[in-house]
């Protein structure tokens, strides 16, 4: 088993790029299914994820060509198999989002549910309800999704919660049906409004992406196109958060203001300043100790779920008490427990967190349970003091590509080691 040992307190100083979004690259990569001939996707993200999509896709029948480590051509015209197998679609939730384009393009799919995981239940129910206004059938049992494409047509969708996963199955499948379909109280965020802007250029029209009433007029045939994918707003985010945790100053280059406004706004509340310092470049900087501030995570343009634990790991050394409200997913406090082994003095009272911060967090040994309670673990290990050991790495690297490397770029020291290398971890 693979670890990381960071070793704190550090003052990040320097600049980090960016990569390609893991939230738009999975979609998009589905999506690439849906043309008639193949699609060339560039700044696709090195990652876990990444990985397990581009072995569904081939697994499906579709034909996967690595052009170099961040570009791939998707070959859809062999697509033959619609049962995805159980062991690649358990691996992680996006996989779901192969639904619609396969009913478009074979009638059926058979798709094991993707289950809950560390942050929630995460059900399905939208997709699937949103699928049935489109003339398809759905039959759930024994732990699959049996869909079967009647006659598709257009219909009106008011999704009971603008859920960012059901948006893009059902703008997928409703942009690949001749006819027009309405999706009312659709998700908003970037990711989103990035796929829709490939199924655009497929060939479907797509009016109000990016406002919560969205009209996708399909095309029968979409043809494959190439497509440069988002840069991720929550790489972004975390690299700010890193900057202001180690009282650091940090330009993130690549980074689209208008998708982090409200990371930028409450980061700069908490004393941080952020500059614009070019077209698609930040500086953050922290001069002092964090000042504590209350967030309440939302759909987009609310506060991120996805950026709640970094921001719960900067709140540990804050001045004050904050409280963090999470109201996306219901239980997204994994990492509580974890930056409590470090001394942080947390308080979990239903959906929120209350934090009186610390003036210093002390290294521990700690484990990823999700994504970004690794990235808020590894925030904190590089502003604590000693070295922090974390372990379940796999959760890191679904979803951040060479994180270790950018951070040490920045002047970080952070070694990954094997177990059984421990006792020698030589953390330069
Ligand atoms: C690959 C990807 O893009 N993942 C993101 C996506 O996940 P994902 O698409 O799974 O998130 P959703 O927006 O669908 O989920 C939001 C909430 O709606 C609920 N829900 C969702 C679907 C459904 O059919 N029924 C239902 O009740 C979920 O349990 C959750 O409580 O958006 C989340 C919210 O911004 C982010 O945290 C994830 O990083
Ligand atoms: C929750 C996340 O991803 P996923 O929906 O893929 O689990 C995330 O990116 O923080």
């Amino acid at each position: 088993m693979e670890k990381l040992i960071v070793r704190g307190p550090v003052s990040l100083q320097g600049k980090v790029r960016i990569g390609g979004s893991k939230n738009a690259a999975l979609p998009i990569l589905a999506a690439s299914l849906l043309g008639t001939s193949p699609s060339l996707l560039r700044n696709v993200p090195d990652l876990l994820d990444v990985r397990t999509m581009l072995s569904v896709l081939e697994n499906v029948g579709a034909q996967v060509e690595k052009i170099d480590r961040h570009t791939y051509r998707v070959g859809p015209a062999s697509l033959r198999n619609c049962e995805p197998s159980y062991e690649l679609i358990r691996k992680m939730r996006a996989s779901f989002l192969i639904t619609g384009p396969l009913l478009s393009r074979l009638g059926r799919a058979k798709v094991p549910l993707p289950g809950g995981c560390a942050i929630g239940s995460r059900p399905i129910d939208l997709h699937l309800k949103g699928f049935a206004h489109l003339g398809v059938e759905v039959i759930q049992s024994a732990g699959y999704v049996e869909a079967k494409a009647g006659l598709l047509h257009g219909g009106e969708i008011y999704l009971d919660f603008p859920s960012v996963g059901a948006t893009e199955n059902l703008m997928m499948l409703a942009a690949s049906i001749p006819g027009e379909t309405l999706i009312i109280n659709a998700a908003k965020e970037p990711e989103v409004v990035d796929l829709a802007r490939f199924l655009t250029l497929m060939g479907a029209e797509i009016q109000g992406v990016g406002t919560d009433v969205v009209l996708v007029k399909g095309k029968k045939n979409l043809q494959g196109v190439e497509y440069e994918i988002m840069n991720d707003r929550i790489e972004a985010g975390t690299f700010c958060v890193a900057a202001a945790i180690t009282q650091g100053e940090v330009e993130i280059e690549g980074v689209d203001l208008g998708h982090i406004f409200p990371i930028v706004t409450k980061l700069e509340e908490t004393g941080a300043r952020v500059e614009k310092t070019g077209e698609r470049t930040l500086l953050v900087t922290m001069r002092e100790r964090p000042r504590a501030i209350n967030i309440k995570t939302m759909p987009h343009p609310g506060f991120p779920t996805d950026m709640q634990a970094q921001f719960t790991a900067l709140l540990c050394i804050a001045e004050g008490v904050s409280v963090i409200t999470e109201t996306i997913f219901e239980s997204r406090f994994a990492h509580v427990g974890e930056l409590e082994r470090m001394g942080a003095n947390i308080q979990v009272e239903g959906r929120s967190v209350i934090v009186r911060g610390v003036e210093t967090l002390n290294a521990a040994q700690v484990a990823a349970s999700d994504l970004r309670a690794g990235a808020a673990l590894i925030l904190a290990g590089l502003a604590a003091q000693g070295e922090t050991e974390i372990s379940g790495l796999f959760h890191i690297d679904r979803g951040y590509e060479a994180i270790e490397e950018k951070l040490n770029a920045l002047g970080a020291c952070i070694k990954r080691v094997k177990d059984a290398d421990r006792g020698n971890a030589d953390v330069e």
